[in-house]
């Protein structure tokens, strides 16, 4: 996605996962733009600067009002920080504990929770009136359960699709990497087909079976949102009724920057 800006009240949102960091460039909660950079295993504050230079010139603004930054890599977190307060013209925020999310955190130690997490479950209580799980396709592929009543009860951590397809080419001298869509059959006739059906069909049977084990777990049948890496092929081939939202995590983070500009709601992570 790309988008001309005059870049007046624009707000960046930056999630940095394991794999990738996506930059959303916002208009209020309107998502204007994207841009999707590789993450590093290390970073200087220049480097971020300057990708972040091209990315704002690619969204076509050249300041910012703000930005919030999420990052479950910590030691990429100061680099960003740094980097973003000197396109910014007011203060970063970073989404971690004593930022204001509107949700109970119902985890033993809250701060153990990663940030992209509470931001998907700020969006979908946003988007959902009733209870909610988030289903996160990334290296992880992670759950998050949200109440009727906005408290996060906690969720699911499963190694994600490209994370199982590269254990096992790593693992076995003679499994190839393969590309992660679904095989037609699910009995494989071939060793691509075999380890597609492995993964892929595997994972949509974990996501299927691990539903449904939460329904019984909450009583009741919660709406379902599917993000991140094929969240929309992903969703229309689950089980019960799923909707696909590709920018979740990023939707999240510009409801938590208004609420944090004292916009909205009550509550600290
Ligand atoms: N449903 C999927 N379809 C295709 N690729 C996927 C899917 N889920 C995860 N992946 C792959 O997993 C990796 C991690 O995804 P990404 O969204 O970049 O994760 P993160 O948010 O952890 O940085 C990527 O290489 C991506 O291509
Ligand atoms: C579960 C995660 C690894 C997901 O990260 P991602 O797949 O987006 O890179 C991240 O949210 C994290 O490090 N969480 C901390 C542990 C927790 O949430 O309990
Ligand atoms: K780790």
């Amino acid at each position: 996605m790309n988008a001309q800006h005059p870049g007046h009240e624009a707000v960046l949102a930056v999630d940095v996962g394991n794999t990738r960091t996506d930059l959303g460039l916002f208009d209020q909660t309107e998502l204007l733009g994207t841009v999707s950079l590789t993450t590093p295993s290390r970073l200087t504050e220049d480097e971020a600067l300057t990708s972040l230079e091209i990315a704002l010139g690619r969204l076509g603004v050249a300041h910012l009002a703000g930005a919030i930054l999420s990052c479950v890599v910590p030691n990429l977190t100061q680099t960003w920080t740094g980097a973003l307060e000197r396109v910014s013209t007011s203060k970063v925020l970073t989404v971690g504990p004593g930022l204001k999310t509107g949700l109970k955190m119902n985890y033993d130690d809250p701060k153990e929770v990663g940030s992209d997490r509470v931001a998907d479950a700020v969006a979908a209580r946003e988007l959902v009136s009733g209870s909610v799980v988030v289903v996160d396709l990334g290296t992880t592929t992670n759950f998050e359960v949200i109440d009727s009543s906005g408290v996060f009860l906690g969720g699911i951590i499963a190694p994600g699709l490209a994370l199982g397809a590269r254990a096992l080419e790593r693992a076995a001298a003679r499994l190839p990497m393969i590309e992660l869509t679904a095989p037609k059959h699910v009995i494989g006739k071939n060793t691509r087909s075999a380890i597609q059906a492995g993964v892929v069909l595997g994972e949509i049977a974990r996501i299927n079976g691990l539903i449904d084990a939460i329904s019984s777990e909450l009583n009741e049948d919660p709406a379902i949102i599917v993000t991140g890496e094929g969240a929309a092929a992903i969703a229309a081939t689950l089980e019960r009724d799923a909707t696909a939202e590709p920018y979740l995590t990023l939707t999240g983070l510009a409801y938590l920057w208004q609420l944090n500009q004292g916009r909205r709601g009550e509550r600290s992570w």
